[in-house]
């Protein structure tokens, strides 16, 4: 049978998984904003609706810096054991958001909150106790396949034998198809070694094989067919299973994938515009009036229909003799659907959920070593910090 019609199984070996349980972590933020500042190049007179651009400018005063606010006050919760799907449009914040909340930045300004299990979680904490796998994953480009994944084992887990070490990648090289390529070096732009679905892949393996509280994607299934992208994605449904908390950036899944997400955060003009269970987002727009075409995939809806403007608020639009740019008038309907969002009832279950976290310790065994690959080190955090 070719690929397309194959079943994908996913009747992994239980040990690669579950045995390695990780400490359940909940990731809470509340009124997160980030901005950076930016120079002022736009003078004040380029419009009256120059300020509701994406690009939000604060003014300080004409001639000195401004910001540009990418995540503007955003409230939510990732919970242990489900899979979320961060979608938006292109520059709507995603990629600031995850590497906000492991850790990973570095410049601009930080407003509101985050906490882990209910404590206070600064930057150094969430870098332990997450992995974060992103669109260019670093891996050493003279190591092979096999040997990274078994290096980030190694690395990652405590105490583990060589015999531990060759069942868990096993299990990962195998699940991920990586069979024939694990022998192969991983390459760089200068000596070509692995394919980018098959990096991408590879370092899904060295993630599943090893234990995190909380793992970030950025992108998994870009540049991967879409039998791949469906086994990645399902891969990462299994991984949430075994408790960790799975929060990925995903670009325009098809329907069948964005069915396997538990929940969905859609993000645009850094505003939430929805964020909750994938189930219930067909009905949470249909309310707001945006109905959802019978046999239509949702996640196209949503950025053809919500996200956009679509025919007949083009024809409003006319109607209505509005003076600034069709840009400007999406923009108004994004704000619009985000204040939407904060009085609606889904948003005040989030907020619930925020105010009565998970209370869980923090411990030693939610903390992960990772693989500082760009300097072809491996560094123990847990040495680090502990
Ligand atoms: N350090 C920074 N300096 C300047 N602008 C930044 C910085 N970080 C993010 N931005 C801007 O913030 C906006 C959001 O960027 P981000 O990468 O989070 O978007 P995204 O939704 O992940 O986009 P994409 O889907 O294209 O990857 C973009 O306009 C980006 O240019």
């Amino acid at each position: 049978m070719g690929k397309k019609g194959r079943h994908i199984s996913l009747d992994i070996s239980r040990d690669l998984i579950t045995n390695s349980k990780p400490c359940p972590a909940q990731i809470n933020f509340k009124d997160l904003e980030y901005s950076i500042a930016i120079k002022n190049s736009i003078s004040n007179d380029s419009g009256k609706f120059m300020e509701n651009l994406s690009l939000k400018f604060l003014p300080k005063n004409k001639d000195e810096s401004k910001k540009k606010i990418i995540l503007d006050r955003i409230t939510g919760s990732f919970t242990p054991g489900r899979l979320t799907a961060i979608m938006g449009p292109s520059g709507s914040g995603k990629t600031s958001l995850l590497n906000l909340l492991s850790g990973r930045v570095s410049s601009g300004k930080v407003e509101g909150n985050i906490w882990l299990n209910g404590r206070s979680a600064d930057s150094g904490s969430l870098g332990l106790v997450s992995r974060f796998i992103s669109q260019e994953d670093v891996m050493m480009s003279t190591m092979t396949v096999r040997e990274v994944v078994e290096m980030a084992i190694k690395f990652r887990v405590d105490g583990i034998t060589q015999d531990e070490i060759n069942v868990r990648a096993n299990e990962a090289i195998t699940t991920l198809e990586l069979e024939k390529c694990q022998n192969t070096l991983i390459g760089d732009t200068i000596a070509k070694g692995i394919s980018g679905g098959e990096r991408k892949r590879t370092s899904i393996a060295m993630e599943m094989a090893t234990d995190s509280s909380i793992l970030f994607l950025d992108e998994p299934t870009s540049g991967l067919d879409m039998y791949t992208s469906a086994l990645v994605v399902k891969l990462l449904r299994f991984i949430s299973r075994s408790g960790q908390t799975v929060v990925s950036v995903i670009h325009q899944p098809s329907s069948d994938i964005f069915k396997l997400f538990d929940d969905i955060v859609l993000l645009s003009e850094g505003q939430i515009i929805y964020f909750g269970p994938q189930k219930q987002l067909v009905d949470y727009f249909s309310k707001l009036g945006f109905q959802c075409p019978n046999y239509t995939n949702p996640a196209d809806f949503v950025f053809t229909d919500v996200l956009n403007l679509n025919e007949a608020e083009l024809e409003k639009m006319k109607a209505e003799k509005f003076s600034g740019s069709k840009a400007d008038y999406k923009f108004l309907k994004i704000s619009s659907l985000a204040e939407s969002w904060k009085s609606s009832e889904q948003c005040g279950a989030i907020k619930e959920m925020v105010e009565s976290p998970i209370l869980d310790p923090l411990n030693e065994s939610n903390f992960t070593s990772s693989v500082d690959s760009s300097s072809s080190n491996i560094v123990g955090n847990r040495d680090r910090i502990l």
